[in-house]
């Protein structure tokens, strides 16, 4: 369990166990990025940018997307990285078994009910993936799909607010360059 381990052993183990997971996966841009730069990134922009220096929320955010997106269950994660994480990885996790456009407003309604580990890893997420639509356009998507995607994450974020000023000073000023 990850709280047994010094911080380097438990990233690099985690860092290794995502990317296993997620190694046929492939981001949706032209380029064809490998998917584990997203999880990576997302852990990236809590380390260097918004100074998170809690563990378990580190290895929530290298994780979050491995259940929803791979094979992996709550428990492989909870075995190999502990009860907290998993809780913050269940938080964040949608259920894919629900249509999407009721995924959607499960976000928003969450959002708000969320702890402040899970809100911090939905805050980087949605900045990366923000950030991301701005750097290229997901293969299939038109302007307006990208459009209805900014505000659509602006009332996420909204229930997010009240947890940390840089993300939400980040995410305001790409929501003001749309006008959204
Ligand atoms: N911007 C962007 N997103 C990409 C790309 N490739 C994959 N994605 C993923 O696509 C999801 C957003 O696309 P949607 O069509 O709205 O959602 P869906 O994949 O769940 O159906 C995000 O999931 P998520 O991380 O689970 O976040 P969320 O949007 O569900 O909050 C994002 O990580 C890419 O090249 N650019
Ligand atoms: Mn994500």
């Amino acid at each position: 369990m990850s709280c047994n381990q010094d911080p380097i052993s438990s990233i690099i183990k985690c860092v290794y166990f995502a990317a296993e997971k997620h190694k046929n996966q492939r981001r949706k841009d032209p380029e064809k990025t490998p998917y584990i730069n997203h999880p990576i990134g997302v852990a990236n922009i809590l380390v260097d940018e918004a100074k998170v220096n809690d563990i378990n929320i580190i290895l929530a955010a290298l994780l979050h997307d491995t259940v929803e997106d791979t094979d992996t269950s709550f428990s492989e994660i909870e075995e190999n990285f502990g009860p907290v994480v998993r809780k913050i990885v269940e938080e964040v996790t949608d259920d894919k078994s629900l249509p999407k456009e009721e995924r959607k407003r499960l976000q928003i309604v969450h959002a708000i009910e969320s702890s402040p580990q899970a809100k911090l890893v939905k805050l980087a997420d949605k900045l990366f993936n923000l950030r991301d639509l701005n750097r290229a356009t997901p293969e299939g998507w038109n302007e307006e799909r990208v459009h209805e995607y900014f505000v659509w994450a602006k009332k996420v974020v909204v229930g997010l607010k009240g947890t940390n000023t840089y993300l939400e000073k980040e995410l305001d000023s790409l929501f003001q360059l749309r006008s959204v």
